[in-house]
């Protein structure tokens, strides 16, 4: 079955999972695109692998409904239609590589020839090794190889990259490049920011089952508004630059003087009226890693709870 259809790949509508008390998901509604790439990005507990887990049909929403192309995920997923690499689950010991991708592609509706998986993954060079004496990253991307080992449509994948190096990282990102190419849509969970910001062309922030923010990694930037500026000042008074307006934080090294401030004009302007005249002023965003953990931290001092950079 292949989906060239324009509806949505993927829709949540008002989903909830609650495990006793505990709102695990709570409300939660999104739509996915063909052919996008979509970072799924939140601390510890925010609910990343339970939507995952209810996507594809693992656990069952307490309430709302999940839609994957455009049919239940239970049959989707059954069809073949998607991918997926979760965060845990054993591999079958006493098999090699190639024996166990070999064995999971005759098991799909549409299997990749093994060569292309295994070369795809990057494995083909440990195909005749057994899979219980793999290291971790390699058993990453053994999992990863079974996702692929069938031709679909959507690839959901719970932090895929976990246990790789850098390398390992590098080239796992160059092959799901590889199979966005032919318009796959991809959803992965990741706690690695930079990640996102590199990989997706979407980033969803989710904290405690809630949707926090949604746009290109850009947007995730500006939507936490803060900005960083950074200049060179010889004998500047603390008190007086943390009194400037919009200003949140200072740092300064020698007469380096960097700030974080929700009103760089105004910041700018209180400086120079107090008779400053700063050189190599520099004004920017602020990285993915620190947008995210002010939305985050800002949504929880709104629901009165402990910010989880603290948790
Ligand atoms: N089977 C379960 N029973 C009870 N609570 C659960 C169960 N599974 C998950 N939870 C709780 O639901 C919340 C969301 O967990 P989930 O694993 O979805 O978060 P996550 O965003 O994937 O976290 P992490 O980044 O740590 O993997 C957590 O508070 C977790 O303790």
């Amino acid at each position: 079955m292949s989906h060239s259809g324009t509806g949505p790949v993927v829709s949540f509508d008002n989903v909830s999972k609650h495990y006793g008390a505990l709102k695990a998901v709570d409300g939660l509604s999104l739509e996915l695109r063909r052919g996008e790439t979509v970072a799924l990005l939140g601390p510890n507990g925010a609910g990343k692998s339970t939507s995952l887990d209810m996507l594809l049909a693992l656990r069952k929403p307490t309430a709302g409904t999940i839609k994957m192309f455009g049919s239940d995920p239970y049959h989707a997923v059954k069809s073949g239609s998607v991918g997926a690499m979760l965060q845990s689950g054993g591999l079958m010991p006493e098999v090699t590589v190639g024996e166990l991708v070999n064995l999971v592609a005759g098991l799909h509706p549409r299997p990749v020839p093994i060569a292309t998986t295994l070369r795809r993954a990057g494995i083909a060079d440990i195909a005749d090794q057994r899979v219980d004496r793999l290291s971790g990253g390699q058993t990453q991307r053994v999992r990863f190889a079974l996702a692929i080992a069938g031709e679909c449509d959507l690839i959901v994948l719970d932090e895929p990259t976990t246990a790789m190096d850098v390398e390992t990282r590098q080239r796992f990102w160059a092959s799901m490049r590889e199979e966005v190419a032919e318009g796959k849509t991809l959803l992965f969970a990741t706690h690695y920011l930079e990640e996102a910001d590199q990989a997706a062309d979407r980033i969803l922030v989710i904290n405690r089952g809630r949707l926090l923010a949604d746009g290109t990694p850009e947007d995730i930037k500006k939507r936490a508004g803060a900005k960083r500026m950074s200049f060179r000042l010889a004998g500047a008074d603390q008190a007086v630059l943390l009194g400037l307006p919009g200003v949140v934080s200072l740092e300064t090294r020698h007469d380096l003087v960097q700030i974080q401030t929700e009103d760089s004009d105004g910041t700018l302007y209180g400086l120079l009226d107090a008779g400053y005249r700063p050189n190599e002023i520099e004004v920017g965003s602020l990285g993915l890693e620190q947008a995210f953990l002010a939305i985050t931290a800002e949504d929880d001092r709104a629901n009165g709870h402990e910010p989880a950079a603290a948790r």
